[in-house]
């Protein structure tokens, strides 16, 4: 979804049945099938559509199939037909009953008994003249129902009788007379009024009623969309969307969000049971968006085809047709063979090796077609198996792997699809559900793709986004991970599409616009990727407190920003169990020590067993190079403005100087360790003066030489004892008692935290297996390229967790 789509939905979120432009919905036959499925898609018209838009109906559940077997009854004058017949009215009239009120029904009723009694008449006199009007009852009864239901309950809606305006001229290939089809809707139009119009029936030229064939009302749908200039059309149907193979065989089949025009033609063309090659005959110019989707579940993101950028380009998908029939003649050999392929509107042919793969109904129609050409054919029955995907027959190393994964079939022939959309494998036997789970899995199996969202372009974000575009150049676990969203507090860019990496920054500042909560949301849950990590490099305590509903979403989250991972113990342990509960991953290494490996050091203790009973050291680097460099000779002001400036303190020195930002990293590394606590069971002292506390952060910068005289003091006091200051962390547990502490210590100069390179981390950790020499981990502790490095580190973890599949949830770091 690019940005413009995002806001025009959420402009269409806040208007629900407001007048707006015109979209196109379709409700196939199983989501009207019983009073139940039309009160569902009642509730799914208040919801998604607007005045003025365009409902196609099918007829409801099977009645088409039984308005079929009526006629054979009528055709074989079978005794049945009356009971059949009486069945249909009776279901007809209890969905009736069942959904409107006493005045509408009886009036939809008395139109009912009607449509019977002609109905009747036709079936006893000549009933081949009438077939079409026969079915056409269907969509009538359908189309009746839902404006009457619509008018009672949601808003003013007209019922349109596609054959009063809907004009095909040449009934074999259904085309549309646009020039007679759009005055005559225009002229019936109610304007702010839904238009309830029957699909799959219409006219032809001589008034006579006709049907648009198998699945002639997704047909019916496209056609409205093009009569009306629609901007999108959505199926609802009872699938949630287009799998790369079809999902009742193929159980690790995925959804395809989005797919390129050609693709879904190619994909409809050799079979797909969703999309039907005349479908999307009407939306040739790509403007018009189709949606699939399902109205059993319409929360769910279906599938979206239309014109796209480069991503959905890369999508593959395997289908296969079985029972077909290879017709492989010498005539077909040169300009022969491929008027052959039009006229036969052929699967695939190869006009180099004489061959055309036809459906068996075709047989005798090509003998008789060669018969004229006076050569001769041999027909072989075949199965094809196609990998179908955009310009697919020009990307040689797809093909080479196709070819590969059928080495062991019988494979007669390898054949570019005319389209250049789909490469299709011809085979002497059936294609069988272990095949096509086989070639499946062999030719989209590293095709998970991944959305990157990274919030937060400060210090360490920029940084982060520098190093991105070399990380995805070179880490394998990265190759389908795609930059997505970017976000400031006040602005973001979001494109489905893919923000190229390299120039994130500039598109941002080019691009980006205002944002608020309800829009990221609504993007966050409808956005196309199979996967989506969100990375808080934010200091903001609001933007963690979206963390909930990213794990109900299932979306992973990398941060930085220490707020969620040191919230009130009931808050952390509730996003702990939403995360575990949907799959999604919770990294956070570098809330603790930036890049060093502490959080993973205490994690794997406490996985082998050991029990850890003391984490203690210097936490800061802000207050580590402040305290390493500070010997009087330069006002401690001086330095911490200068440790601002290298990047090294929070957005606000004040969260390192009061000890709140080593309080929440002690609270990380003992819940880390297993124990339950909460900010306030870390004891704090606060080296910010009172007089500064309230100020703005720019405020306190401009004041900040006030702090001076606090620090020469405890300076020159330790220094008279041959000691040294330092900003210490201390946890300790003993006897079951837990004792935690983020204070100012004066040190011995040969104590370990007493020398360290200013602006590192030492963290000192005591347990079973290290009780006397502890285990220390030492380093840089904070810093751009070491915090950006870390977030990359986090970001290479989940990403070969995701392709590995791994069902387990693991929170590294803050577990
Ligand atoms: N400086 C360091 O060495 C380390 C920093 N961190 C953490 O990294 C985070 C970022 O730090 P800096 O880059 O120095 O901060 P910064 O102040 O330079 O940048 C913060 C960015 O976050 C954005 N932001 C703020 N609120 C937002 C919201 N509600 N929604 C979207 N974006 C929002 C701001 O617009 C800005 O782009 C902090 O949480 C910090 O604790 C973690 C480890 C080390
Ligand atoms: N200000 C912090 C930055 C990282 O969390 C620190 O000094 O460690």
């Amino acid at each position: 979804m690019t940005q413009d789509n995002l806001v025009e939905q959420l402009t269409v979120a806040h208007n629900q049945l407001a007048k707006h432009a015109t979209n196109v919905h379709k409700f196939g036959g199983s989501s009207l099938a019983s009073t139940q499925c039309i009160e569902r898609v009642v509730d799914i018209i208040r919801q998604h559509c607007q005045l003025n838009d365009i409902i196609v109906v099918s007829a409801n559940g099977k009645t088409t199939d039984a308005l079929f077997a009526i006629f054979q009854c009528a055709i074989e004058q079978s005794p049945e037909l009356e009971e059949k017949i009486t069945q249909l009215e009776n279901m007809q009239s209890e969905l009736i009953n069942s959904l409107l009120n006493a005045a509408s029904a009886a009036r939809l009723q008395s139109y009912l008994t009607e449509d019977i009694k002609q109905m009747k008449a036709w079936l006893s006199d000549q009933p081949e003249t009438h077939h079409a009007d026969i079915l056409a009852f269907g969509e009538l009864w359908s189309a009746r129902l839902l404006s009457s239901v619509l008018n009672e309950r949601v808003c003013p809606a007209i019922f349109m009788d596609a054959r009063d305006f809907l004009v095909i001229d040449n009934e074999q290939e259904y085309n549309v007379d646009y020039s007679v089809s759009r005055p005559g809707f225009e002229a019936k139009l109610h304007a702010n009024h839904l238009t309830v119009v029957t699909g799959y029936i219409c006219r032809d030229s001589q008034s006579v009623t006709r049907t648009l064939g198998r699945n002639g009302s997704d047909y019916s749908a496209t056609i409205m969309a093009a009569i009306s200039h629609a901007n999108q059309v959505t199926l609802w149907t009872d699938v949630d969307g287009i799998y790369s193979a079809d999902p009742r065989f193929v159980p690790q089949s995925r959804k395809l969000h989005r797919l390129p025009n050609g693709v879904a033609k190619e994909l409809g063309r050799l079979g797909n049971p969703v999309l039907h090659a005349n479908t999307l005959k009407p939306l040739a110019d790509g403007k018009t968006h189709l949606h699939v989707a399902s109205s059993f579940d319409p929360s769910v993101p279906g599938t979206e085809i239309g014109r796209f950028g480069q991503l959905a380009k890369q999508e593959l998908s395997v289908t296969y047709l079985n029972d077909l029939i290879l017709a492989q003649s010498q005539s077909f050999i040169g300009d022969l063979g491929r008027e052959a392929g039009e006229t036969f509107a052929a699967l695939c042919a190869d006009e180099t090796q004489g061959l055309i793969v036809i459906r068996q109904e075709q047989q005798k129609a090509v003998s008789q077609w060669l018969a004229a050409h006076d050569t001769e054919v041999a027909f072989t029955p075949v199965s094809i198996l196609a990998t179908v995907g955009h310009k697919v027959t020009r990307q040689g190393n797809v093909k080479a792997k196709f070819k590969r994964t059928l080495r062991h079939q019988k494979v007669l022939a390898v054949v570019d699809a005319w389209s250049g959309h789909s490469v299709i494998a011809i085979l002497s036997e059936p294609c069988s559900v272990e095949l096509l789970n086989n070639v499946h899995h062999d030719m989209t199996k590293d095709a998970k793709h991944i959305g990157l969202v990274v919030a937060g372009l400060g210090n360490i974000g920029v940084k982060f986004l520098e190093m991105l575009p070399k990380q995805l150049a070179r880490i394998p676990a990265l190759e389908n991970l795609h930059l997505v969203g970017l976000m400031t507090s006040k602005k973001a860019l979001i494109n489905t599409d893919g923000i190229d990496a390299s120039h994130a920054l500039s598109l941002f500042e080019q691009h980006a616009v205002s944002f608020d909560k309800a829009l990221l949301s609504s993007w966050l849950k409808s956005h196309p990727y199979d996967e989506l990590i969100v990375v808080d490099i934010t200091p903001s305590e609001k933007f963690s407190q979206l963390y909930l509903e990213f794990f109900k979403e299932g979306i992973h989250v990398i941060c930085a920003n220490k707020w969620a991972a040191s919230a009130p113990t009931p808050k952390y342990n509730e996003l702990l169990a939403e995360a575990k509960a949907n799959n999604s991953q919770w990294l956070g290494s570098t809330t603790v020590g930036a890049g060093l490996p502490i959080n993973y050091a205490i994690q794997d203790l406490l996985k082998s067993g050991d029990q850890i009973c003391e984490i203690s050291g210097i936490f800061s680097g802000t207050l580590s190079w402040l305290f390493e460099t500070y010997d009087g000779s330069v006002p401690f002001s001086t330095l911490l403005l200068d440790a601002l400036e290298q990047g090294i303190t929070e957005p606000d020195p004040r969260e390192d100087l009061s000890g709140r930002d080593v309080q929440r990293k002690l609270l990380i590394l003992a819940r880390a360790a297993g124990f339950e606590l909460s900010l306030e069971d870390v004891e704090r002292q606060d080296l910010v003066p009172n007089e500064l506390q309230a100020m703005t952060t720019e405020e306190f910068l401009a004041n900040a030489s006030q702090i001076d005289d606090f620090f020469a003091t405890q300076l020159n006091e330790a220094k008279t004892s041959q000691a040294c200051i330092r900003y210490i962390a201390r946890f300790n547990v003993k006897d079951g008692k837990i004792k935690a502490k983020v204070s100012l210590e004066c040190l011995s100069k040969n104590d370990a935290f007493a020398t360290i390179t200013p602006c590192d981390n030492i963290f000192q950790i005591r347990s079973l297996w290290y009780q006397e020499n502890p285990l220390i981990i030492r380093g840089p502790g904070a810093g751009r390229d070491v915090t950006a490095g870390g977030l990359h580190s986090d970001l290479v973890t989940v990403c070969q967790n995701l392709a590995n599949k791994q069902a387990v949830v693991k929170i590294k770091g803050l577990e």
